[in-house]
Formats: structure tokens, C-alpha cells, sequence
């Protein structure tokens, strides 16, 4: 099962520009959660935040019992292990092949021969619909294959925790669609934490359990779908409706002129640009497909949400009981289309084990254990590092070519993912 990240009272700032303060949440262990917000709320500053990559001025970012801006350097190498990371633009190395990109981590971190790197690394290209592109460069393909490589990398160490920044930029819908499966039946199959920082709505109202949302320097809430889904708040209900009507402008908050004059527009009917969508009216959560194992975290999630219902807002409760309604009639009536459906509707939600341990009291025959063997803990390097020498050691690697080389700083990412989006390729999927 993936590991529980607890975010305390965060406060993040370049020099004098604080991008974000006080952030406090707790990305549940092996549920899929959502972080949305305007551009330049500092998602990705966030996110490398969560990796250690930046450092906070204050709070503290609780992983697997360490609080990782304290720790040393050698107890954050060993943390990081834990991650699988999708950076933006994948940050492959674009001198290497997509399969030596892919092998990389496990060329890097553990001491597995080379016939059984192959085995993982065709694995994992065949789980992202890559297989007869292995030996091509990340130039000579689209930005969604390199989006699709990018994901493999991250998974090749079996990871507790994938972060996915944007997973769907530069992606059209369908290919958007089907990366956001992929995510779902990884989770379903590793029982990983994941977080996806994301704009897109689709992916907001289908993939996460949970979802938060950044503005104006704070995290405005975070909480079970169906909370963020049905909340009245201005700022949410602008960004679902991608609306230019509202609190969030181009660059900064409105001022009240500003704010007046919408107000006129809107009365005479003028359109903001946004969909008239009704958000509140839920849908369905994406299924792990057919052949995958139960999404174990599903079990989890309903679980703490029943616990924690008494607490939300009357309309998220109505709407998280309209979900699971629709959830178990959906397995009544079409059980073959979605094992973990059966599964949630067969669980005892008032055993007070389920929300900790998974399934106990489900269906026979379909509690699956999770088959991935950590071995990197045990066959990577310790050498003892300094945060001095971690500079040094980027500083000193070719640009473009470090990003998954650990340990790594913050600049030598930017370089790799820089380079990257710099780079060639077509803009074809
Ligand atoms: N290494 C850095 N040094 C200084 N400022 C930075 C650094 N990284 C990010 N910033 C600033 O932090 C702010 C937040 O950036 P970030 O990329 O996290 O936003 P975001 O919410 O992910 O935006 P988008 O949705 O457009 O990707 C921006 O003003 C950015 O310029």
C-alpha cells in the first residue's frame, strides 16, 4: 500500500514573493487525489515541495513517519525512493533512447542484471502503449508519447507515491482519457499514493478521490470529491466553469471596478466563456477496466468518507451519498463491468477495520495482494551526501541529461525539463 504524505501549516517564498502559506493536508495512503488552482498558485512549486526538491520556511511534509524538511540528506535520498515522478514535459533525457530512459532508475538505483531490466522496462512500455517504440529518441516522437515514457520511468521502481504535474498538457481529450485510465488501473494494480496536479476539469470531476484547490497564497480546500464538486465558494465555482466571470482574473485578483463591470456584463448577457455545466450534479468516478485487480483504495476512501461525513457541507454529504447509490446500483445491475464496485457494494462499512486495512469482509476471490517486490531499498546506494554536494553533483551533469539521476537538486530539473520542452518532435499523439 502506498504511504499517507501529512502536510503541516506549509509556507513556501522565493525572496520576498510568498507563493503559498499555511498549507495543511494529508494525501490518504494509496487514494488518488487532485490539486487544481489558478496558473501561478504555485501547484508545481508545491509538488516539488512534497519531493523535497524545494525547501519551505516553515511546516513540515511528513512521509513514511520522516519529516522531510528536517531530515538529512541521506534520509531524503531514501525517501525519494519511494516517488515515481511525471514531470510536465516527461524530462526525459533526450540524447537516450526511450528504453534507456526508462531503464534508467533501475540502472541508477538497483542491481538487477540487464535481462531483468528488460523484462521490467518492456512491462512497463506495454502498460503505457509504447511497445515498438523503445528505440526511438524523445525528439523523433509526440508529446504524448513522451508523456507516456515519462509515466513509465516513474513506475519502473514500483513507487508509493506518483506525483503527476499536468499529465494532460498538450494531450487532445481522448488521449487525455486515456491517461487518466492508466492512472486509475496503476492505482488499481500498485495501491500507490498519487497526486496529479492538474487545469483540467474532466480529470478533476473523474479521477480523483479527493481534490484541492490553490488560491490567492492558500489552499482553499481539500477534501473528497464531491466537497470541491458541490461547493458554493466564487473561486471554485469560477474555475469549474472555466468562467472569466469571477474572483480569478489574468493574472490577479479583480478589483472591485473590475468586478462591477462583470457584473453589468453578466446581466446583459454576455458570456464569460465558461460551460454552464452543472457541477454539482456528480459523475461517475473512472473504473479500474475489466482484468485489473479491486482498487483497494476505493475501500479505504469510501470508508473515511463515511467517518467524516458528519463534518462536510450538507450538499457534499447528499451528493456522496447520491454517488455511492449510483456506485452500488451500477453493481447490481452491471457487476462485470467493475470488480471494485462489487467490491465497495459487498463491504461492511461498519467493520472498523475496512477504512484501515482494505477489504476484510469482501467478496471472496477478490481481495488481491499486491505482488510488487521493493527490492531498491535494499540493493541502492547509501553513500552519505551533503546538500553542498548535491549541487556540485548536478551542476557537473551534461543539461537535459540528470532529471531521474538521484540525488538531484531542484536547478538540474528545471535544466532537464527545459531542455525538453525546448526540444523537437512532432505534435502528433
Ligand atoms: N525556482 C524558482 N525560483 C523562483 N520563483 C519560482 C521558482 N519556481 C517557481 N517560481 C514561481 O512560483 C510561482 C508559482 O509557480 P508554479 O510553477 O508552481 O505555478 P503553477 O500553479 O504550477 O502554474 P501553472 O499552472 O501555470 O503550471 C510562479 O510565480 C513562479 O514564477
Amino acid at each position: 500500500m502506498g504511504v499517507e504524505v501529512t502536510v503541516e501549516g506549509l509556507t513556501k517564498s522565493f525572496g520576498s514573493q510568498n507563493i503559498w502559506r499555511d498549507v495543511s493536508l494529508t494525501l490518504p495512503a494509496g487514494e488518488v487525489s487532485a490539486l487544481l488552482g489558478p496558473s501561478g498558485t504555485g501547484k508545481s512549486v508545491f509538488l516539488k515541495t512534497l519531493i523535497g526538491l524545494l525547501h519551505p520556511e516553515q511546516g513540515s511534509v511528513v512521509i513514511d513517519g520522516t519529516d522531510i524538511t528536517q531530515c538529512s540528506a541521506k534520509e531524503l535520498y531514501e525517501i525519494r525512493k519511494l516517488f515515481g515522478v511525471l514531470f510536465q514535459d516527461g524530462a526525459l533525457f533526450g540524447s537516450m533512447s526511450l528504453y534507456d530512459n526508462i531503464a534508467f532508475p533501475l540502472r541508477e538505483h538497483t542491481k538487477k542484471k540487464e535481462d531483468e531490466i528488460r523484462k521490467i522496462v518492456l512491462d512497463k512500455v506495454e502498460l503505457v502503449g509504447l511497445t515498438g517504440a523503445e528505440d526511438k529518441l524523445p525528439g523523433e516522437i509526440s508529446g504524448g508519447m513522451r508523456k507516456r515514457a515519462g509515466l513509465a520511468r516513474a513506475l519502473v521502481l514500483d513507487p508509493e507515491i506518483i506525483l503527476c504535474d499536468e499529465p494532460d498538457s498538450g494531450l487532445d481529450p481522448v488521449r487525455t482519457a486515456y491517461i487518466s485510465q492508466l492512472l486509475i488501473d496503476i492505482n488499481a494494480e500498485i495501491d500507490a499514493t498519487i497526486m496529479v496536479v492538474t487545469h483540467n476539469i474532466n480529470i478533476a470531476r473523474t479521477i480523483p478521490d479527493n481534490i484541492g484547490m490553490l488560491f490567492r497564497k492558500e489552499l482553499v480546500m481539500f477534501g473528497p470529491r464531491e466537497q470541491l464538486l458541490t461547493s458554493e465558494q466564487p473561486v471554485v465555482k469560477q474555475f469549474l466553469a472555466g468562467d472569466r466571470f469571477g474572483p480569478i482574473g489574468m493574472s490577479e485578483e479583480k478589483d472591485e471596478a473590475a468586478a462591477a463591470a462583470e457584473a453589468a456584463m453578466q446581466a446583459a448577457g454576455i458570456s464569460g466563456g465558461g460551460t454552464k455545466d452543472d457541477f454539482s450534479e456528480i459523475i461517475p468516478q473512472v473504473q479500474p477496466n475489466p482484468g485489473m485487480p479491486v482498487r483497494k483504495a476505493a475501500i479505504r476512501h469510501r470508508a473515511n468518507v463515511l467517518g467524516m461525513l458528519h463534518t462536510l457541507p450538507a450538499n457534499a454529504q447528499e451528493a456522496i451519498h447520491n454517488s455511492i447509490a449510483a456506485e452500488d446500483r451500477q453493481a447490481a445491475e452491471a457487476p462485470e463491468t467493475s470488480t471494485t464496485l462489487v467490491a465497495l457494494a459487498a463491504t461492511d462499512f461498519n467493520d472498523p477495520d475496512v477504512g484501515k486495512t482494505g477489504l476484510p469482509g469482501g467478496p471472496e476471490g477478490v481481495y488481491v495482494e499486491p505482488t510488487h517486490v521493493h527490492d531498491v531499498g535494499a540493493n541502492a546506494r547509501t553513500e552519505e551526501v551533503t546538500r553542498p554536494d548535491l549541487a556540485k553533483t548536478a551542476a557537473a551533469q551534461p543539461a537535459g541529461d540528470d532529471a531521474f539521476t538521484q540525488p538531484i537538486d531542484t536547478s538540474a530539473i528545471e535544466t532537464a525539463i527545459n531542455d525538453q520542452s525546448n526540444g523537437q518532435g512532432s505534435n502528433q499523439a
